[in-house]
């Protein structure tokens, strides 16, 4: 029955107390991303919580998140292997760009030579070979974005989940800066998840687009 490929998210709906905040039940191919709009309080940084597991015991959810058919939700958040990325870089700031890097390649990847090599290979393929050592202080605020998005995407997750990725940049940045977050999502066959306040950037993302209404029910495909 659930065997899609991609990101399912199989009749969920998220509930504070009595009140349904969100249903959604949709399906994400591989490589697509699928937008949900909503005002503020709808319940979108919900959803991603529950989809990456650390949703706040104070809510409570139904349906299931499935992976390639398989159902993730009652696994721990290290195994769900969801990748998140935010409007803040989040760097480590006592670590250098590539240490930022270095931490999120997955153990599966054997040496520190292979590792470092993975590492330098994901900066440049943002736009920032040759920044291995640089400290995050001293960054751009475009290029902490890149690095957040590279350590985000070497630790080879399975779904991409875009909170609001892209609202402190200005807009030359912010153009540049979904090209390649979508078009590494599109290449690298990742299902991807946005959430965001501004249609410009839904529409960017190529895929469907839904909106929550007030009450976080789905309004429109
Ligand atoms: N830990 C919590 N306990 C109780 N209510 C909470 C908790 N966290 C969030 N809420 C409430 O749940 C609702 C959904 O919050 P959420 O942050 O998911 O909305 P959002 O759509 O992401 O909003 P925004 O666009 O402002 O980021 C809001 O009404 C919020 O006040």
């Amino acid at each position: 029955m659930t065997s899609l490929p991609g990101l399912h998210l199989d009749a969920v709906a998220i509930f504070l107390g009595d009140r349904r905040l969100l249903s959604l039940d949709r399906a994400i191919a591989p490589g697509e991303t699928l937008s949900v709009m909503g005002p503020s309080g709808s319940g979108k940084s919900t959803l991603f919580a529950f989809i990456a597991g650390f949703l706040d015991p104070a809510f409570r959810a139904e349906g299931r998140v499935l992976l390639a058919g398989e159902p993730i939700s009652d696994r721990p958040p290290e195994a769900r292997h969801v990748g998140l990325l935010f409007q803040d870089a989040l760097l480590f700031p006592h670590m250098s760009v590539g240490g930022n890097l270095l931490f999120a390649v997955p153990s599966h990847v054997k040496g520190r030579a292979e590792r470092r090599s993975r590492a330098e290979a994901m900066l440049g393929r943002v736009g920032l070979a040759g920044d291995f050592e640089a400290d995050p202080a001293t960054l751009s605020g475009g290029q902490a974005a890149r690095v957040a998005l590279a350590r985000t995407l070497i630790a080879e997750p399975r779904a991409l989940l875009l909170d609001e990725p892209f609202s402190r940049l200005d807009a030359p940045l912010r153009r540049s800066m979904r090209d390649l977050v979508f078009g590494l999502v599109a290449e690298r066959r990742i299902p991807g998840l946005l959430v965001t306040h501004d249609r410009e950037d839904a529409e960017a993302a190529g895929g469907p687009i839904v909106e929550l209404g007030a009450c976080g029910e789905e309004m429109s495909a």
